[in-house]
């Protein structure tokens, strides 16, 4: 199967579901994600309100005009978490509900931290063994690359979402693209 509008053409498909046509194009917004590991063990916040309210998730928002999507990871990092970590580009998300502008999500990695991991207005943090994620708490689309996260793979994802409600979103289809190994 072809890569999905959006994403990098060079990539091959890692892996794929859902069914129908892709939703058509939309100006995008961009947001962050970040994921720190420290030994066996990932941090996550479980969001308290707003978008994915009650679920799991890294630290992350919104990139403001004049940031670098970098410089916001590491300013939601601190914001939601209270630590700051050498944040590493590790894949990108393509999120897509009807009616919305695309959300490009820049998904960022660090192995260390620095500071103390302390609960925000918006994210209660808890470490998790990566052996025991709790991807049934977590957007339905994150088993599908955490993985390539967690062993450093880079990656590409496109979600296509229906939205029956504020907070009831059903993923449709999704594509998860690596980079082919070079020969
Ligand atoms: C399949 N879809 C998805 N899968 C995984 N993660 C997703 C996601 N769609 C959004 N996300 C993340 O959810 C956070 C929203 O952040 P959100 O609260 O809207 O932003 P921000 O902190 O700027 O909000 P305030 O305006 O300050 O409340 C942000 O980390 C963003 O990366």
């Amino acid at each position: 199967m072809s890569v999905p509008p959006g994403l990098p053409q060079n990539l091959s498909a890692f892996d794929e579901g859902g069914s129908g046509e892709w939703l058509p194009e939309a100006p995008l917004k961009l947001y962050t994600n970040a994921f720190v590991l420290h030994g066996d063990k990932i941090l996550l916040g479980l969001k308290k309100r707003g978008l994915g309210v009650n679920k799991y998730n890294g630290f992350g928002g919104k990139v403001e005009s004049r940031e670098s999507t970098l410089e916001a990871a590491l300013r939601e990092l601190k914001e939601e978490s209270g630590i700051t970590a050498p944040l590493e580009l590790a894949g990108t998300l393509l999120f897509v509900v009807p009616g919305e502008k695309w959300a490009h999500i820049d998904i960022f990695r660090a192995e260390n931290y620095s500071g103390t991991v302390t609960e925000s207005e918006e994210m209660c943090p808890e470490w998790f063994n990566q052996a025991s994620i709790p991807y049934e708490k977590m957007w339905e689309t994150d088993r599908t690359w955490l993985p390539l996260l967690l062993s450093k793979r880079p990656f590409a994802v496109r979600a296509d979402f229906g939205r029956n409600s504020a907070e009831n979103y059903t993923l449709r289809r999704w594509w998860v693209g690596v980079h082919s190994p070079t020969v």
